[in-house]
């Protein structure tokens, strides 16, 4: 098992010698294995699969995919080259539904091809990748400017209640909700992390847990049904999360029982606060009742890892994100600043670097 340097996180997802590494985070917390997708096919797996997840890694691993797809291309013309990019990125779009960043990753990656000012296949190949590294590199740097904008909003806490995960892990490096936490223990100010364990497939202890102790930031697991317990105890003063899209009136799809952890905080008078980069807001859609929520195996609910919980052939719901009304985000992080109410004016003002302190 791998030691990192205290407060400082590893990054899950690499290009190195001619190929892409992912940290397999379906075998954590027990193994850090790595694993090299080399098709476009197995990228597809990798990201159904949930061995890559959380939206910006998502982003940024199917950018890859793109890359493997076309790697070996033996297209004779640009329009042939574009054509097969096409059919790659249709395929991507089927692995995951609800993360934008998926789909801004892909059309961006098109559409660095589309602007290039050559026919020369071998260089629409290299544009594919250098457009793959560019977008990796720069979540890195927009997940330390989440951190930086984030870190005044909770620099005087003592604990924050955070779910699923939207840390290292899920990202180029730092995370979303994550990274004020990393950029203030950066600063020496160790703020403690209450973990929900993210029923049913544990994003929270394995990762979350995981990746916050690797690093020696305080944290502490609680089940998803300890959440109420812990904010009337007053053990934790905010709520921070991370997002797979935003629409644009700032409702906010995030894992399953984020919503409800939303309306708890509100009870108990908590901040709820979202990080997120301006590639998972989607302002073609005008509220959360149009986010696609993805709905995923039985077997996860009924399942604990290979073990039956629940009698066979039961039915079961099992979205694998919720949608909380933008009544109870007190506020979103982006890397371009923070975004309070009326989300409807302010997202836009925002994201397009109008000088803005959402204040
Ligand atoms: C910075 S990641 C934000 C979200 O993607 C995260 O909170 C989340 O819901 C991840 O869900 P997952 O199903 O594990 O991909």
């Amino acid at each position: 098992m791998v030691i990192l340097l205290p407060y400082e996180p590893l990054s899950p997802i690499r290009w190195h010698n001619g190929q892409v590494e992912l940290i397999d985070q379906t075998r954590l917390p027990g193994e850090l294995v790595v694993i090299r997708p080399r098709t476009v096919e197995e990228m597809w797996d990798a990201i159904k699969r949930l061995k890559v997840r959380g939206a910006p890694a998502i982003g940024i691993a199917a950018a890859f995919g793109l890359y493997l797809a076309v790697r070996d291309s033996r297209a004779a013309s640009r329009a042939e080259f574009e054509s097969e990019l096409k059919k790659a990125a249709n395929y991507l779009t089927t692995s995951r539904p609800t993360a934008v960043n998926l789909f801004w990753a892909l059309r961006r990656v098109e559409a660095a091809v589309a602007d290039a000012p050559t026919d020369n296949v071998a260089a629409l190949k290299e544009i594919v990748l250098r457009e793959a590294l560019t977008i990796r590199d720069e979540d890195e740097a927009t997940c330390r400017a989440i951190g930086h904008n984030g870190a005044p909003l909770l620099e005087e806490l003592e604990a924050v209640l955070t779910h699923c995960n939207a840390g290292t892990l899920a990202t180029a490096r730092y995370g979303t909700a994550l990274a004020p936490v990393y950029y203030l223990a950066s600063r020496g100010k160790l703020l403690k992390v209450f973990a929900d364990e993210t029923r049913p497939l544990l994003q929270g202890a394995r990762l979350t847990a995981w990746e916050l102790h690797q690093a020696g930031i305080p944290v502490t697991l609680i089940t998803d049904n300890m959440a109420a317990a812990v904010m009337s105890k007053g053990l934790v003063q905010a709520v921070i999360v991370g997002a797979d899209r935003i629409a644009a009136n700032g409702d906010v799809a995030n894992k399953i029982g984020t919503y409800g952890l939303a309306v708890l905080a509100k009870e108990h008078c908590l901040p709820f606060y979202v990080a997120a980069p301006a590639s998972t807001f989607d302002l073609s859609l005008k509220s959360g009742e149009e986010i696609p929520i993805e709905e995923r195996d039985a077997a996860e609910v009924t399942h604990f890892g290979l073990k039956p919980i629940a009698p066979a052939g039961i039915d079961v719901f099992n979205p694998a994100f919720d949608v909380t009304p933008n009544r109870y985000v007190t506020a979103i992080i982006t890397e371009k600043g923070i975004i309070r109410p009326p989300y409807q004016e302010n997202i836009p003002r925002v994201l397009q670097g109008i000088n803005f302190n959402g204040a």
